[in-house]
């Protein structure tokens, strides 16, 4: 088995874009420069390595591709090429005019070890404003051979090829050559639909203001399409600047998320790395269904495309893992991209309470307000229904109601808070109704002994519960719910007379590192004046508690502190948006996190996963198979049983345990 510390155990594979120095009609020079940038690439162990279209002979040549003499030599520079690559690993993607038929073509050759796979021809001829390749190239329809003889080898020729690795059939790839991604049916959508994971684009698009981003936009959008991984390479320095300039733009995209870019207008030679998850890719594929309709509806051209094999020697050591992975998959690195996340969940949020509310016709919320996290985002998101709805924020009957653990610090900041946004605010002492449950039960808590177990806790959990629903029947409102979906991934909550049940739950399809976010940016933006977000900061800064435990004598803290049980909300986030998400074995969740480079070590990740495994897979599902209606936020959560979460409430989660055991050192 492969070392535990390489992308390539868990599914990956690494993929280069090189952009050469050129000279135009300098083959010889050309393909020094080819052997130089593919000899980095398989340093690097990576699997493919793309160069730019026409790369081997330049592509500005123009009427100088009909002559001979630069055919001949461009036909040798591959061949110094394909000798070079003896060695490698790497399945290179090199560009060439190449005569068939008496007609010449704009092809790939696609070379590894020596021998030459296969040749992929140009589909699309750009014949428009600046392009006049009509002129000098024929387009690979218009040849009738499958296959021929180059450099003393038989190789199969056609858009209509697949190339599969045979010991990692996942790792499947498709050629086709810039304009080819211009169309409305690129024939890589083809490739796809008939098993490529990664398609590549030779390409030689000058450049001109605004391109780069046109051609960001197709990357994207083909993979996302495609659910593929697409890789691009731009011709770069060296080409003829005749009428045109050339940019060198190299980019790596999976299923539309960037994963590298080259910096553009360098004067050198560039080479981009990243490893392309190739099991995100086909768990996509499998999850959509959608996908194979469209293989149903294509599959006569379909079937009769052909694989290529090729066999690829995965390196057996150890290699860092070439690709950015955030600690917080809810809530992104990049400010921009967070604060458009953050606006939209929020107004998720709102939307979907304030529609719950005209179609109900009630004007009245109910709410437990602790002073902690979920049940201030809550209110919150309460506060702006209720302003857009026109109604009164005295319409949100908010209760405060200390138990035996509430702490002076969270019922203070509670009281603040519902002070600070105007909404109607009581104390409801539930001490009195939780020792009369106790004393019906027998517990010994309530003849003064210290036992704080399970019922002691839910009897408060639950007396709250049963005070708001009846608070709702009283006032012809609805209870707002305010558990949040990590504590419903991991079980943290009491069952139905519980804060599991609530009429409807803003939070539900919200993590906790989220609301943490979140109530920052609703404080940062100032959206409630400035006493409300300072009370917000405050909230966000205190420790997480359920407050259903006494500290000490004399203490005003909780002696729960919830991430000492349950483990750090940042580790069982990260668990939950990629088990449930992208389907991941244990172990590979397990890699992933260990790759954020954060302090968590692996002994660590290794332990708290455990406990999200037992909870989340063995002893939680039944609380999710009957939660309140919310609204979805995020692609990466809703656990609602009629949504993204259909799973049997008595399953097992042996087999999830065991492999993490067994294949997590
Ligand atoms: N598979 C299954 N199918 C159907 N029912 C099942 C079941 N497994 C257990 N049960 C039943 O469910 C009971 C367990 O569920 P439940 O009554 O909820 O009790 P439980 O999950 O044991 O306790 C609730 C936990 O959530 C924590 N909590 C509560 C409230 C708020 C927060 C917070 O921080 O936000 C945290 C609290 O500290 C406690 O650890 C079992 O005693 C059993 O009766
Ligand atoms: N002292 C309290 N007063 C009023 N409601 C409470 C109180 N304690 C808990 N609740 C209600 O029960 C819900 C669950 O309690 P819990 O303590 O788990 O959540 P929270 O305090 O809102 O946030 P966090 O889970 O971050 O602590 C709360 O969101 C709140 O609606
Ligand atoms: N070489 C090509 O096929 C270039 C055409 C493409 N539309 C571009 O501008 O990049």
């Amino acid at each position: 088995m492969l070392p535990f510390l390489t992308p390539y155990r868990h599914g990956f594979v690494r993929a280069a874009v090189c952009v050469p120095l050129v000279r135009v009609a300098d083959p010889a020079y050309n393909a020094e420069r080819t052997i130089a940038l593919a000899e980095r690439a398989a340093a690097q162990h990576a699997a493919v390595a793309l160069f730019p279209e026409l790369g081997l002979s330049g592509y500005t040549c123009d009427d100088l591709f009909h002559q001979s003499a630069l055919l001949d030599a461009t036909e040798k520079a591959l061949g110094k090429v394909l000798a070079a690559s003896e060695d490698w690993e790497t399945v290179l993607l090199l560009g060439l005019p190449l005569r068939v038929e008496h007609r010449l073509l704009n092809v790939c050759a696609v070379v590894q070890k020596g021998t030459l796979l296969g040749l992929v021809p140009k589909t699309y001829l750009p014949n428009y404003r600046e392009f006049y390749e009509k002129r000098q190239f024929a387009s690979g329809r218009d040849v009738a051979t499958r296959e021929v003889v180059l450099l003393g080898q038989t190789v199969p020729l056609g858009s209509d090829l697949v190339f599969t690795c045979t010991n990692l059939p996942d790792f499947a790839l498709h050629v086709e050559i810039c304009e080819d991604v211009w169309t409305p049916l690129p024939p890589s959508t083809f490739g796809a639909l008939a098993g490529a994971t990664i398609l590549a684009n030779l390409s030689a698009s000058n450049i001109t203001v605004g391109k780069a981003d046109y051609r960001k936009a197709l990357a994207a959008g083909q993979s996302s399409r495609c659910l593929s991984a697409y890789l691009y390479s731009a011709a770069g320095p060296g080409e003829s600047t005749n009428d045109l300039a050339w940019d060198g733009h190299a980019l790596i995209y999976e299923n539309g998320e960037r994963l590298a870019e080259s910096a553009r207008f360098s004067e050198d030679e560039d080479l981009i790395l990243a490893d392309i998850d190739l099991e995100r890719l086909t768990q996509e594929r499998m999850r959509q269904t959608s996908f194979a309709d469209s293989v149903h509806d294509q599959r006569e051209r379909l079937s009769a495309m052909r694989r290529v094999p090729f066999l690829f020697e995965l390196p057996n050591a150890e290699l860092p893992l070439l690709r950015h992975i955030e600690r917080f998959p809810f809530v992104p690195d990049d400010p921009t991209l967070r604060d458009a996340h953050c606006y939209e969940a929020y107004n998720i949020q709102v939307h979907g309470l304030h529609k719950r509310l005209q179609s109900a016709k009630i004007e009245k919320l109910v709410i437990g307000v602790s002073g902690g996290l979920d049940s201030t985002h809550a209110l919150i998101v309460a506060c702006n229904t209720m302003d857009k709805l026109g109604l009164p924020r005295t319409n949100i009957l908010a209760y405060t109601m200390p138990g035996f653990a509430t702490s002076d610090h969270t019922k203070s900041n509670a009281h603040a808070l519902m002070q600070a946004l105007g909404v109607t605010a009581t104390e409801l002492d539930i001490r009195p109704s939780c020792l009369q449950m106790l004393k019906d039960l027998g517990h010994p808590f309530h003849d003064g002994e210290p036992v704080y177990d399970i019922t002691f806790e839910n009897v408060q959990a639950g007396d709250r519960t049963s005070h708001l629903f009846r608070l709702a029947n009283f006032h012809n409102g609805i209870v707002l719910g305010t558990g949040d979906l990590s504590e419903l991934a991991l079980g943290w909550c009491t069952y139905g007379v519980g804060d599991h049940m609530s009429h409807y739950n803003v939070n539900a399809s919200v993590p906790k590192t989220l609301i943490q976010y979140l109530i920052r940016w609703v404080a940062a933006k100032n959206l409630f004046g400035e006493e409300a977000s300072r009370i917000l900061i405050s909230i966000a800064d205190t420790e997480i508690s359920p407050e259903l435990i006494p500290g000490g004598e004399g203490s005003d803290k909780p002696a729960q502190k919830t991430e000492e049980k349950i483990g750090p909300y940042a580790l069982q986030d990260f668990n939950l948006y990629y088990l449930t998400r992208f389907g991941f074995a244990p172990s590979k969740v397990a890699y992933l996190s260990l790759s954020v480079g954060d302090s968590y070590d692996l002994p660590t990740i290794k332990k708290w996963l455990e406990v999200f495994l037992w909870r989340f897979f063995k002893t939680s599902q039944f609380k999710r198979t009957c939660v309140p209606n919310g609204p979805k936020v995020g692609s990466g959560g809703s656990l609602s049983p009629r949504g993204d979460w259909r799973a049997p409430s008595d399953s097992e989660a042996t087999l999830w345990l065991d492999e993490l055991r067994a294949n997590v050192p």
